[in-house]
């Protein structure tokens, strides 16, 4: 750059390298004033161009400048003043002359002239003046005192001479140095136009450049603001990635942690596993051993199973042959059997029929009396069960007084397929209907009925007690049916059980099991001649799964009645209810299928109409109450058509056309398909121990005679 200044010689020895300084201080002031005017041009950057010179030096400033700034440029020669010598003795007034002129360098002759002139003039006005002082001494005085001040002038002149001639020297070099100057002005200059017009295109270059610097500067000031946006997003990975990185940390801390736990444990499992691996050996010695003897068991297993597989089919032809036996030896026993079992005499009776009862034949006292053995006793009716061993027969001793007043005695003998002594258990009872169980399975129809009067045990018989000893035909008949079915599903028996429970009340059908009032709901009955199988109308018929769900039925039944029962009539002796198991069963093994229905029948009690009234037996009781009598014709209607239509299927035997009358009454019509055919039936005549029943046991015991001898026809 430096050496693109022009330069200023400083060849003459009168320029001092101040000037020359202050010279170029000057040029670089002007040309920063011009700047100021023009539009500033900055140097490209990394431009290593020529610098723009300095401003050539004005040639009219110049001189004056030199002068004015250079300390050491000789200041212009003025001419010396003379003294101003006045005739006033006062003084000298010299600041009162005219000023000198100042004296010019190229007219020093005239200058000095002027001066000289001026002394001699001075000199001549003092002499020529100058009065005598108005004394001698004062005169002399100032003569010398004036003298003095001449000489002094004189030497003050002659000094000045002195120092003037050295000044004109000096100008004279100063002419030189100006001449020398002008043309170091003159080449200045030259170089000036010539730095201008440079200056002029680094200018345009400046211009350019600053265009292209203020593009690039927004381009910068774009990517700066993009980088800074990265620079912001990437402070925030940063950040996200120093907490990730401090998560990480922790786990790989808490990692190393379960590693050297995890070490531990390998170590540990390392030490079981070779343990392991030498029982694993030890183990596949034994296991090796026990493959050969499975291989052999195999073996045997194979030809055990063509073993089964071949007892299975005989199995199956034997259940088949069982089958048939059994209902052979079911129709040998009868298909229509009648059973007779007497009730033993209950501490009950005593308050009810004993001598001191309302019912009894004693005082008709209603206060509870406590029965004694002897009172016990002295209440039953003269009974016997001659047939100790086939326990077939039961006799009925009634002594009564005749006309002539002689005691007649009178035996009722009667016969029927099994009597019950009042001692008998159920268990002992079930023992010979279980049988019928089976046969239901089979695939018969089975009907058990439960015939007797009032209180002569014929719910105990059906439903029994809560106790397994006292539970009766009913549920001991249903676990039977499950336990055969079970048992029967090794043959390739699968059954599907269900039940339902309904009461016949005057002629109505109610649904035991249902949730509607008794005696609104219409139920019919639905006989298909094609399958033979029953259906009655909104009756509910629930799919059993156990014995035990069968049991919940019967309570369910039985509060049902307990609701329905007013204290005029209680419901369960005054209507029959019929309990149904329908079973169905398939063999996929031979293709067969069955249908069973069992039957358990509790009948209303079977007392003559006369006796139901009162209150109790055999006290002859009338009633006007219309709607009992209609309801004990009804039962009587019925059991009637009971024991018609039983006699009618027992006669049947001989002539295949016989009528059977089902429609006479609604309970033999619903258990049409279940009497007729090959179905089985049975009687359970219950009959009380009591004197006080003994006529009504006769009429039952001679109703199921009718039954049991037209079975015999
Ligand atoms: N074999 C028996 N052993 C013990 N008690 C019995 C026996 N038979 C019946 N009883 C009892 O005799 C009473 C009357 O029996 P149950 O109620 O069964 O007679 P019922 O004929 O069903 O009368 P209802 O027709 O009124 O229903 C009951 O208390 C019952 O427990």
């Amino acid at each position: 750059m430096a050496s693109r200044l022009p330069r200023l010689r400083s060849s003459s020895p009168t320029m001092p390298a101040q000037s020359t300084t202050s010279l170029k201080r000057k040029a670089i002031a002007e040309e920063d004033e011009e700047e100021h005017d023009q539009p500033r041009k900055l140097p490209a950057v990394g431009v290593t161009g020529p610098i723009r010179p300095p401003k050539p030096l004005q040639t009219n400033r110049t001189a004056t400048n030199l002068s004015k700034s250079s300390s050491n440029v000789p200041k212009s020669l003025t001419v010396p003043r003379a003294p101003n010598l006045t005739t006033r003795p006062t003084g000298i007034r010299g600041t009162s002359a005219p000023p000198s002129q100042p004296s010019v360098p190229n007219r020093p002759t005239a200058s000095r002239t002027a001066a000289t002139g001026g002394r001699v003039a001075a000199s001549r006005s003092v002499s020529g003046s100058s009065r005598p002082a108005p004394g001698r001494g004062g005169d002399d005085k100032r003569f010398a005192d004036f003298q003095a001040k001449l000489d002094s002038l004189e030497s003050a002149q002659a000094a000045e001479a002195a120092r003037f001639d050295s000044e004109r020297t000096k100008v004279l070099e100063l002419q030189e140095n100006q001449k020398a100057m002008s043309q170091q002005l003159a080449a200045a200059k030259d170089l000036e136009l010539k730095g201008r017009a440079e200056l002029n295109i680094a200018s345009d270059e400046i211009a350019n450049l600053k265009k292209k610097h203020a593009r690039e500067t927004t381009d910068l000031e774009i990517d700066l603001q993009k980088k800074d946006r990265l620079l912001r997003e990437a402070n925030e990975d940063l950040r996200i990635c120093r907490s990730d990185l401090e998560r990480e940390r922790e786990t790989v801390s808490s990692l190393k942690a379960t590693l050297s736990q995890q070490s531990n444990a390998q170590l540990t499992l390392t030490t079981e596993n070779q343990s392991l691996q030498a029982q694993n050996t030890a183990l596949r010695t034994e296991v090796d051993a026990y493959s050969r003897k499975v291989s052999e068991l195999n073996l045997l297993l194979e030809s055990a199973e063509r073993r089964a597989a071949e007892l299975r089919g005989e199995a199956m032809e034997s259940e088949a042959v069982r089958r048939k036996l059994h209902n052979m030896v079911q129709e040998l026993k009868g298909n229509i059997r009648v059973f007779c079992r007497v009730r033993p005499v209950l501490s009950s009776d005593a308050s009810n029929y004993g001598p001191g009862s309302a019912s009894g034949s004693g005082s008709g006292s209603n206060s509870p009396v406590p029965a004694s053995a002897e009172d016990l006793e002295a209440m039953k009716a003269e009974m016997s069960f001659p047939d100790r061993r086939d326990h077939k027969e039961i006799v009925l001793r009634s002594s009564s007084e005749s006309a002539t007043g002689q005691e007649r005695v009178e035996n009722y003998n009667f016969s029927f397929d099994r009597v019950f002594e009042p001692d008998c258990t159920q268990a002992e009872v079930f023992e010979e209907i279980s049988m019928l169980s089976q046969s239901c399975i089979d695939g018969y129809n089975v009907c058990i009925f439960a015939y007797g009067q009032t209180g002569s045990g014929k719910s105990f018989t059906m439903e029994g007690g809560l106790t397994e000893t006292t539970q009766g035909m009913i549920p001991r008949a249903v676990e039977k049916v499950f336990r055969v079915a079970e048992d029967l599903k090794s043959k390739g028996w699968e059954y599907k059980i269900e039940g339902q429970f309904l009461e016949i009340y005057n002629e109505t059908i109610n649904d035991l099991l249902g949730k509607g009032d008794f005696d609104k709901k219409k139920h019919d009955i639905k006989h298909d001649p094609k399958t033979g199988s029953t259906r009655v109308t909104d009756l509910t018929v629930m799919p059993l799964q156990s014995p035990s769900q069968v049991r919940s039925l019967l309570a369910v039944a039985q509060s049902r009645r307990s609701v329905a029962a007013t204290l005029m009539n209680e419901r369960s002796s005054r209507s029959h209810s019929v309990f149904t198991l329908r079973i169905s069963g398939t063999n996929a093994s031979t293709g067969e299928n069955c249908e069973g229905c069992l039957n358990l029948v509790d009948l209303a009690g079977s007392e003559r109409i006369n006796v139901s009234f009162g209150n109790g037996f055999g006290t002859g009781g009338s009633s006007n109450d219309k709607d009992r009598l209609k309801e004990t014709q009804s039962i009587n209607r019925s059991l009637s058509a009971l024991g018609d239509v039983i006699a009618a299927l027992g006669e049947k035997g001989e002539k295949s056309d016989k009528h059977i009358p089902y429609r006479n009454s609604k309970l033999t019509y619903l258990l049409q398909n279940s009497l007729s055919g090959n179905s089985k039936t049975l009687m359970v005549l219950n009959l009380s121990p009591l004197a006080a029943h003994l006529n009504e046991s006769l009429t039952s015991l001679r109703f199921a005679t009718k039954a049991s001898v037209s079975h015999l026809l």
